[in-house]
């Protein structure tokens, strides 16, 4: 007989073993997805990672149900990726493959389905197929168990997909839902109007009508600038809705829809290449210099300095050798500017990859990577799962940025550390590019593992912005914004240039404090205080989304005197416009960029001189590339100093940097930092644009207290709604540990910064361990120690993670 080792979507430690009907016998390969029963009652798509005829001695193996294509979809690569990553992680080869994989390609009891809306040809159908669509009919959603009544166990997935591939059925599932193909409203100009005659007679027509007489020759404007269509939304924001429905009923404008979320082929014309500058030129041949002694180069460019153009060098000069290249981005940079700057060069070789895709987009572009279609394959730190193929140089762009490791599902990787496995699959080159490095990268290049090449020249020999430091101890024009800011602004605004100003609002949201008490509401759930949202007059747990009405009077006291304490990006842009009442301001936070098409449409309407002042959080201080920004102010850059994390400063350096290198790209520009404390080393060191004086300071530190990169953490965290179980839990993996590791080699068990969330106490203990030592043994205790943890039957419900290099 013979049997195969499935790994399943399951947290369980191991692979499953299931053997193979005599149909399918020696027919199968790696990697191939199965169908196969789990438990009593549910099913799965597993994926075989062995083929073999050991029988399992201490149980009955079951049988698959199916395969659910002939070739492989998953590849020996990808399977032996999986398997570094759950070693080093420590998490199952479940938690990677769940993880890993599109939902619309891992069917299970779970997954919920219902229809698309497309047309169903019944005759097309089979019986099974019928089945589901019919019941599809009276319910909105149904789930694969539901289904187990009407077809065979064995048959459901296969129907399933059959369906998925006629485009009649889609996931159901909750987060899907936010990213739901939309379709986009875009205006057209009137056919007619083609015709000279027709079209000025139409503008005598509205010349009655100002507004609309204004929006329609902006429209045209944009027109004649543009390749693309002109979404209605944007000639709404621009106007007013009023103004462009009195358009549209006269016949003006013609509406029309397109979905947009389809991954959209490039048809437009193939740019050329920029020819590199001489400080370019020669960063790119240090590079290449560079890489033939060491696998991975860490290229240092100060802002503007015009990196990207060296990627595309780099990345041509491989796909003439006929290699692939993979280049990551941080999640917002994908959705801006880069990503067309790459189709224009290289048309349609380059595949997208990133968390705003929809499900069948997703399969879409696994598909064609397995099919190796793409040359190119960008995305965010997820591109990493893809079935990428015949890989010569890797690149991660912004390569400090925390956005690449993954923090709130397992398995907790870091795509950035990762793509080094990939890397040597392939025998392929890695260059990690930033304005700031990491810590972690310059100690490798120290430690001789990783080539160093600098570029500190921006583009066209712009000098970086002059900075200056603004003290916040004196007395300030409007709460937040400084006299001198505010002077600023002013001249920037008289030069018809844009300003971009930056407020850190972690730890800094507003949150509703009684004046006559004292108390502030916290949320019910969480050890932390609700924050006030004003627009929707509410207050809000940001740690669990606990939402109440915000009170008329103070819940403990009952006095009237309630006020909003700590400042968010809105109490700033309420403040600019006090003081700047002409100018158009835009703001760019979490709250602003729900919307998918929100990035596009407010780099639009930067790129369009639309917006004189853009506010934002951390958003604003990435990748951004905008002719006539001058100035950039920094509110209150003490906030992120202040945070409780070891990379506190590190972080500080390198937003504060990042941000100030958005100011002057094409000419002179400028920065102010409205700090308490203008004294501060680290704000010199910026202000005297020192990278690397700053960087040995903060290195310094980290070696004498033992932190990274001198030092590899492990975090383990317990979560248990009984406090005393998560402490007494933790207590003990320490005590076991102490076995083997000592102080100050393991701290804690501490309660976490916030010690409760959504009603789960949080207990935190620390390993420490020489960077330059294998973490093979410490983990190895670490997994023993959980293992003895489930031996005991009191600590079992306890919710452990571990943290393989915790950020
Ligand atoms: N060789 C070149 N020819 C023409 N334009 C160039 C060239 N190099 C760079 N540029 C332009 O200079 C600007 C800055 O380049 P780019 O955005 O690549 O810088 P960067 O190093 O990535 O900066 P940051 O780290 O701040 O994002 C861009 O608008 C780019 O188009
Ligand atoms: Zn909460």
């Amino acid at each position: 007989m013979e049997f195969v080792n499935v790994i399943l979507p399951l947290p369980i430690k191991g692979v499953f073993t299931y053997h193979v009907p005599k149909v399918l016998e020696n027919s199968l390969q790696i990697g191939q997805r199965v169908v196969v029963p789990f438990g009593g009652k549910k099913l799965y798509t597993g994926i075989i990672l062995e083929i073999h005829k050991i029988k399992p001695e201490l149980y009955k193996t079951k049988e698959i149900f199916t395969i659910l294509e002939n070739e492989a979809f998953v590849t020996i690569n990808q399977l032996n990726f999986w398997k570094w990553i759950s070693e080093y992680y420590l998490c199952t080869l479940g938690d990677v493959y769940r993880n890993a994989f599109p939902s619309a390609l891992k069917l299970e009891s779970e997954t919920y389905i219902r229809k698309t809306g497309h047309e169903i040809i019944w005759e097309e159908l089979d019986e099974r197929e019928i089945f589901v669509m019919q019941n599809l009919e009276v319910k909105t959603s149904i789930d694969l168990k539901e289904i187990e009544s009407f077809i065979s166990k064995k048959h459901i997935v296969p129907t399933i997909k059959s369906l998925f591939e006629k485009n009649l059925v889609e996931l159901d599932e909750q987060i899907i839902e936010k990213y739901k193909p939309k379709q986009m409203v875009y205006l057209d100009l009137n056919p007619d109007f083609k015709n000279s005659e027709i079209f000025k007679r139409a503008l005598l027509e509205i010349d009655r009508a100002p507004k609309q007489r204004e929006a329609f020759l902006v429209f045209i404007q944009w027109q004649q600038q543009r390749t693309s269509h002109i979404g209605k939304r944007e000639l709404v924001d621009r106007f007013s809705p009023a103004v462009v429905k009195g358009l549209i009923d006269r016949n003006f404008l013609i509406e029309f829809q397109l979905q947009i979320d389809r991954i959209e082929d490039y048809d437009d014309n193939i740019e050329d290449f920029n020819e590199l500058s001489e400080a370019q030129n020669q960063a790119f041949h240090e590079i290449r210099n560079q890489f033939s002694k060491y696998n991975t180069v860490l290229l240092q460019g100060v802002t503007s300095s015009g990196k990207t153009e060296i990627y595309f060098h780099l990345i041509d000069e491989q796909l003439k050798l006929g290699k692939n290249c993979l280049l990551l981005l941080p999640e917002i940079s994908i959705t801006t500017q880069l990503v067309t700057k790459i189709q224009k060069r290289f048309g349609n070789e380059v595949g997208v990859y990133h968390s705003k895709l929809n499900q069948n987009e997703r399969v879409e572009v696994w598909k064609n990577t397995l099919n190796n279609k793409y040359k190119i394959l960008i995305g965010a730190r997820s591109i990493i799962f893809l079935p990428i193929q015949n890989i010569g140089l890797i690149i991660v762009d912004e390569e400090h940025d925390s956005s690449y490791k993954q923090s709130d599902t397992l398995p907790l990787y870091n795509a950035r550390d990762c793509v080094q496995i990939l890397a040597h699959q392939f025998k392929a080159k890695v260059l990690l590019g930033s304005a700031t490095p990491s810590m972690e990268s310059y100690y490798n290049c120290d430690q001789g593992k990783f080539g160093f090449v600098e570029l500190n020249q921006r583009f066209g020999e712009i000098k970086l912005p002059e900075v200056d430091l603004v003290s916040l101890r004196t007395p300030t024009i409007t709460p937040n914004i400084s006299y001198e800011l505010y002077e600023q602004i002013k001249i920037c605004l008289e030069n018809k240039k844009q300003v971009i100003l930056f407020h850190n609002r972690r730890g800094f949201s507003p949150i509703l404090e009684c004046n006559q008490c004292g108390h502030s509401p916290t949320c019910p759930n969480c050890d932390v205080s609700l924050t006030y949202h004003k627009v929707s007059s509410t207050l809000r747990c940001h740690y669990c989304g606990n939402t109440r009405a915000l009170p008329q009077t103070c819940p403990s006291c009952h006095s009237h005197s309630l006020e909003t304490k700590g400042i968010g990006t809105q109490q700033i842009e309420e403040e600019i416009i006090h003081l700047f009442p002409e100018a158009r301001v835009a703001r760019m936070d979490v709250d602003t960029m729900k919307r998918k098409h929100a990035y596009e449409i407010l780099f639009e309407k930067m790129h369009l001189h639309e917006i004189d002042i853009l506010i934002g959080t951390q958003m604003v201080t990435k990748g951004l590339d905008f002719d006539s920004i001058q100035l950039v102010g920094v509110i209150r850059a003490d906030s992120l100093l202040n945070f409780p994390n070891f990379r506190a400063e590190e972080r500080t350096l390198q937003l504060l940097t990042q941000v100030s290198g958005r100011a002057g790209r094409r000419e002179a520009g400028k920065v102010l930092i409205q700090t308490f404390d203008p004294e501060n080393p680290l704000y010199l060191f910026i202000q005297e644009n020192n990278y690397h004086l700053a960087k040995d300071t903060i290195l310094q530190e980290r070696k004498e207290f033992l932190y990274p990169p001198y030092y590899r953490l492990i975090e383990i965290t317990f979560k248990h709604k009984k406090q005393d179980k998560a402490k007494k839990t933790a207590t003990f993996v320490v005590e076991y540990l102490r076995n083997f590791i000592q102080e100050p080699f393991i701290l804690g068990p501490e309660e976490g910064l916030i010690p409760r969330i959504n009603n789960y106490y949080i207990y935190k203990v620390l390993l420490k361990h020489p960077a330059n030592k294998s973490t093979k043994n410490l983990k190895f205790f670490i997994e023993q120690s959980l293992t003895k943890v489930e031996s005991v039957q009191a600590y079992r419900s306890v919710k452990i993670t571990i943290d393989v290099d915790p950020l």
